[in-house]
């Protein structure tokens, strides 16, 4: 993407699952726009081209019909930007699969909200491992794909080194009812939507083990201290916690039954143990122990995400986490 570029970007999306079906959708509903859904599988892109749905992704949404669909990686030639819409655990691979189809001069941006478990990377790093040379971004903050895909009114933000950059990224992508705040500092979003699924989990076994909504909104604040420690910590700025990649998705999750992480919390917290999701994306269990791993590495207190990453390994119960918690010594807040 060139830096002073006014026709319409060629975007692709890749991963066709709820939250990459939504984006699509919102950059689609623009005039002139050239978008195109990349998904792994043929037959999703051929149900999408045949139906104008993705049906299991986003039930009942009809998607725009200048949105185009495809399975072949060739779709990826010329691309100004490509949004990695798949779950942070398969990034490398994807990045692997389709990384020689993407132009050198692409933009890539991730809308995954992990790191890699098994190497603690950030998503951005990870790509930048992956596809050196390339401009890399990360979208995140508060929005369900079916609210965005409906086109009920959603702001979240884009993180980019150059301000420029992200400028260019939140006016491509943005839409009369999705709108994105321009950012740079891409280690703090990237963050707070990591860091937040574990906090989700954490408010749904609060919620599950009926321990009140006063025990919620507690773990909410000292959830977003957690989260402050570890982005600055890990050097983003302190100012984004705050906003809506942070404290904003931070209390959507918590807070909204449409969460797949607070979901998950319930069921541990009404059974006392992880029955797994149903297949459902969790992506606060794969963030829990990483984020609890790294926390010790960096020197930093996570004690409810500690909590969180024990209780879904087996070792360690609700109630004994609780008892935990709130004997700690007393300390400023
Ligand atoms: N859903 C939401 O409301 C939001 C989700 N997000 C984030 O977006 C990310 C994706 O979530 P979501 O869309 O909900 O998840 P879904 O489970 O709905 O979809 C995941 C999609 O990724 C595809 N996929 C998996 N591995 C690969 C791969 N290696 N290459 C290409 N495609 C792949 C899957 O394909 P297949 O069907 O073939 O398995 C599937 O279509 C997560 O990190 C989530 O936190 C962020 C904001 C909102
Ligand atoms: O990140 C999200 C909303 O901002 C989606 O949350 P879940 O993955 O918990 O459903």
């Amino acid at each position: 993407m060139s830096a002073n570029q006014t026709i319409a970007p060629k975007i692709v999306v890749v991963g066709a699952g709820a939250f990459g079906t939504a984006l699509a959708a919102v950059a689609a509903a623009k005039a002139n726009a050239d978008v195109t859904l990349l998904s792994r599988r043929e037959e999703v892109a051929a149900e999408c081209r045949l139906t104008g749905r993705n049906e299991k992704a986003l039930p009942g949404i009809a998607l725009p019909a200048r949105l185009a669909f495809s399975a072949d990686a060739a779709a990826l030639a010329g691309a100004d930007i490509v949004l990695f819409a798949m779950p942070s655990q398969e990034h490398r691979s994807a990045a692997q699969t389709y990384g020689a189809a993407i132009g050198a001069d692409a933009m890539i941006v991730t809308c995954a909200k992990g790191m890699e478990q098994s190497t603690g990377r950030l998503l951005t790093e990870l790509l930048a491992d992956e596809l050196p040379g390339h401009r890399i971004g990360v979208l995140s903050g508060p929005g369900f794909a079916a609210d965005i895909a409906k086109g009920l009114p959603t702001a979240m933000v884009v993180a980019a080194p150059d301000m420029a950059v992200a400028t260019q990224l939140a006016e491509a992508l943005s839409g009369p009812t999705f709108r994105l705040y321009p950012s740079t500092d891409r280690i703090g979003v990237q963050l707070g939507g990591a860091l937040k699924n574990v906090l989700a989990i954490a408010c749904g076994i609060v919620e599950g083990a009926g321990l009140g909504d006063s025990a919620r909104a507690a773990l909410i604040s000292r959830g977003l201290a957690e989260m402050s420690r570890f982005i600055a910590a890990r050097s983003g700025e302190a100012d984004t916690v705050r906003g809506l990649s942070g404290l904003g998705d931070l209390v959507l999750t918590a807070t909204s039954h449409q969460s797949r992480n607070l979901r998950f919390g319930i069921a541990l917290g009404e059974n006392g143990r992880a029955d797994g999701s149903g297949g459902e994306l969790v992506e606060g269990a794969f963030a829990a122990s990483v984020a609890a791993r790294v926390a010790q590495d960096l020197g930093i207190e996570m004690p409810v995400t500690e909590a969180v990453a024990a209780i879904i390994d087996g070792r360690l119960d609700v109630r004994t986490a609780l008892e935990q918690l709130m004997s700690r010594p007393i300390t400023q807040e």
